[in-house]
């Protein structure tokens, strides 16, 4: 048994150097007398420049979490900072001012994220237009973001002109025009064949690496959650768990990706125990804990 060291003063702020933060987020909706807690709770921190991936079932609240950090939807209680945004306490100027330069947000549906009688070049200049941007960058950008996203010869097409994988690209494209600092992706690959969803999601990784933009993408698909390096698991709207992947190299010099689980533990200290750990030692109401040098054991009350 280790003795314990004495408490800091002060523990650090949570999150204090992430570009975006959730604390015990809650988000309830009330329709009638019925009452659904979408989010419980919720802790999440993300840094700049990462790209992580939220899973989740049905119902679980990643849309909820994912309108909340667009600035679409407004938390009912908790915590939440994006860069130097307080989410709970802007006004209206401010909301628009947030959706217009912070963040950019891709939808599933692919049409709904493009006006049907423009072309690709007038969809990316339409927000630029909107946040005042000066002229040059207006002329230049829409065809250096398109180029980026592989759809520079699409530059004067309409979307019913673009397949579904090009409409996305496009959409992407559209969500960049304003250099936001976070993109966040609702389902982006959800209504495209595999090839393509292989295609789209390669274009967010490119996004996220050549531009240093954040980014944030719900998904229900395995190949693509299995692709970045940290995917965060929401359970009845608060984080699980996390999968952290990094890439190793064996003596033989074949790289090979290693892939944990951990459990995420919040401000208070608390870490859901997965129920197959539970039942397996029949872990119930009450646990010994001990310190040991390097690890803390969880043992049932004898
Ligand atoms: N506008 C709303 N009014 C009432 N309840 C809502 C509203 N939006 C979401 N909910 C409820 O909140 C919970 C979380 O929904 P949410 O859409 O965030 O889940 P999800 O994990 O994104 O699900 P899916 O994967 O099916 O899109 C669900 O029970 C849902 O029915």
């Amino acid at each position: 048994m280790l003795t314990l060291p004495e408490a800091a003063a002060k523990p650090p702020e949570f999150g204090r150097d992430a570009l975006i933060v959730c604390e015990s987020l809650v988000r309830i909706y009330q329709t009638g007398s019925v009452e659904v807690q979408a989010l419980q709770g919720l802790d999440l921190t993300v840094d700049a420049g990462e790209m992580i991936a939220v899973v989740g079932a049905s119902g679980s609240g990643k849309s909820t979490l994912l309108s909340i950090l667009a600035g679409i939807d407004a938390p009912t209680a908790g915590r939440a900072r994006v860069d130097t945004w307080n989410l709970l306490d802007m006004s209206r100027k401010d909301r628009v001012h947030y959706r217009r330069h912070t963040v950019g947000f891709v939808r599933q549906q692919t049409a709904s994220n493009l006006v049907p009688y423009l072309t690709a070049r007038e969809m990316v200049d339409l927000p630029m237009t909107a946040a005042g941007a000066k002229p040059k960058l207006r002329r230049d950008r829409p065809g250096e973001l398109l180029d980026a996203l592989g759809v520079g010869d699409c530059a004067d097409r309409k979307p019913g002109q673009l397949s579904g994988g090009q409409q996305m690209r496009v959409a992407i494209a559209v969500a960049l025009a304003n250099r936001p600092k976070v993109l966040f992706a609702d389902e982006p690959t959800g209504e495209l064949d595999t090839a393509t969803s292989a295609e789209v999601f390669g274009a967010l990784r490119d996004v996220n690496q050549q531009f240093g933009v954040t980014v944030v993408v719900v998904t229900h698909d395995a190949a693509v959650s299995g692709q970045v390096e940290r995917t965060v698991a929401i359970r009845d709207g608060r984080t699980s768990s996390e999968v952290l992947r990094r890439t190793a190299t064996n003596e033989d010099g074949d790289t090979h990706v290693i892939a944990e689980e951990y459990a995420v533990m919040d401000r208070a200290g608390r870490v859901q125990v997965p129920r197959d750990f539970r039942e397996a030692l029949n872990l119930t109401r009450r646990v010994r804990l001990a310190l040991e040098p390097d690890h803390v054991t969880i043992r049932p009350d004898a």
